[in-house]
């Protein structure tokens, strides 16, 4: 059986352990473009062991962007600053991967430390779309213009940009985001998405703008790479995107040539109960990997080196991603490997041996 510190190869790609980064939105950007900021935040974490960095939800558009602040992959002048951090992340043994993204009636938002919600149009906000119009509610409360069938392929053709610039930034894995209550899950939940077009109603609709991309993206991220999607497993509400539709969407999305399924939930439904707690997203992993015969990473509240081994060894997830606990110690991989007895595993780098 696989533990935490043995390597996984997806494709062509080897990860030098099970242990990724969560792409982590940092709000960091100017008009998109990354800085040293972005070089620091994830190559501390490459130095730290990780086997796969996942760089923050980059928007495949300025209107796709949930915040003025968010990292972005719509113009050509996004490829350099991020072909440096990727240098620097594969010098430091990770593989680099990136998470591309619309966050359809969720944009326009403000950073989460200058109050988060809504930005009004004349205060750095703009209109926001979605597949109908129906707002999020609470302080995301602009209702969003429902996308036409032709502005949807103008979105697809992005999220294809998106993935060549990604290839040309020298990232190995791609993630198209559809969790969260983003674009991509807006039309999935029919909460969300009360389309009477193809695109709506039953779930073979609802499920047509990823599968679509999907197959798009696939035909340009070449075949030998790594494209996985996010999806949020459940929305916890009772009528709403759930489970059951989560394993049937990831047979399809198997079929379309993606290799592994991040099992997020959440984001869809404004003012669920989520019964967050250590490791509360892994049994949707474990459902996925089981009864769609695809590789699932978890993530989660995953924070303890024995916890994530566990999920690994036990078959619930192929690869454990941790968010806020890389925040909290970009070293994590290190004193796990150390923990757990694998200090041979991933080496810190020189500069670091006195001290691991
Ligand atoms: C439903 C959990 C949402 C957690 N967040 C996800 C983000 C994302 N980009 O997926 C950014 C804000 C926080």
């Amino acid at each position: 059986m696989s533990h935490l510190f043995e390597s996984l190869t997806i494709k062509s790609v080897t990860l030098r352990n099970r242990i990724g980064v969560s792409p982590m939105c940092m709000y960091s950007s100017e008009d998109g473009v990354a800085t040293d900021w972005h070089l620091v935040h994830l190559g501390a974490r490459a130095a730290g062991g990780a086997g796969l960095i996942i760089a923050e939800a980059t928007a495949v558009s300025p209107e796709g962007r949930i915040s003025p602040g968010d990292a972005g992959i719509w113009a050509d002048k996004h490829v350099e600053p991020l072909q440096r951090i990727n240098r620097f992340v594969k010098a430091h043994g990770a593989v680099a991967g990136i998470q591309i993204a619309h966050a359809g009636r969720k944009a326009s938002a403000a950073r989460p430390w200058e109050k988060g919600g809504h930005l009004a149009d004349d205060a750095g906000g703009w209109p926001v779309v979605g597949p109908s119009a129906v707002a999020f509610g609470g302080e995301l409360s602009k209702v969003p213009q429902a996308l036409t069938a032709q502005e949807i392929k103008g979105v697809q053709a992005d999220f294809v940009a998106a993935a060549k610039r990604s290839l040309a930034a020298g990232y190995e894995l791609l993630e198209i985001h559809a969790a969260h209550g983003y674009l991509l899950h807006q039309f999935l939940s029919p909460l969300s998405n009360g389309r009477v077009d193809e695109y709506g109603g039953l779930f073979e609709n609802r499920a047509r703008f990823l599968l679509e991309t999907t197959r798009a993206v696939r035909a340009v991220w070449p075949e030998k790479l790594p494209l996985i999607v996010r999806i949020s497993c459940t929305d916890w509400v009772a009528v709403g995107w759930d489970i059951e539709e989560s394993v049937e969407l990831a047979k399809r999305l198997k079929t379309e040539g993606v290799d592994l399924i991040d099992c997020s939930t959440g984001g869809g439904a404004h003012g669920a109960k989520v019964p967050i707690g250590p490791a509360y997203q892994v049994k949707f992993a474990e459902r996925i990997r089981r009864e769609a015969g695809i590789s699932t990473a978890a993530v989660g509240l995953i924070t303890e080196a024995k916890q994530a081994d566990e999920i690994v060894r036990t078959g619930q997830a192929d690869l454990v991603l941790l968010g806020r606990e890389s925040l909290r110690d970009p070293n994590w991989p290190l004193h796990a490997a150390k923990q757990l007895g694998h200090s041979e595993a991933v080496k810190p780098p020189v500069q670091y041996a006195r001290a691991f």
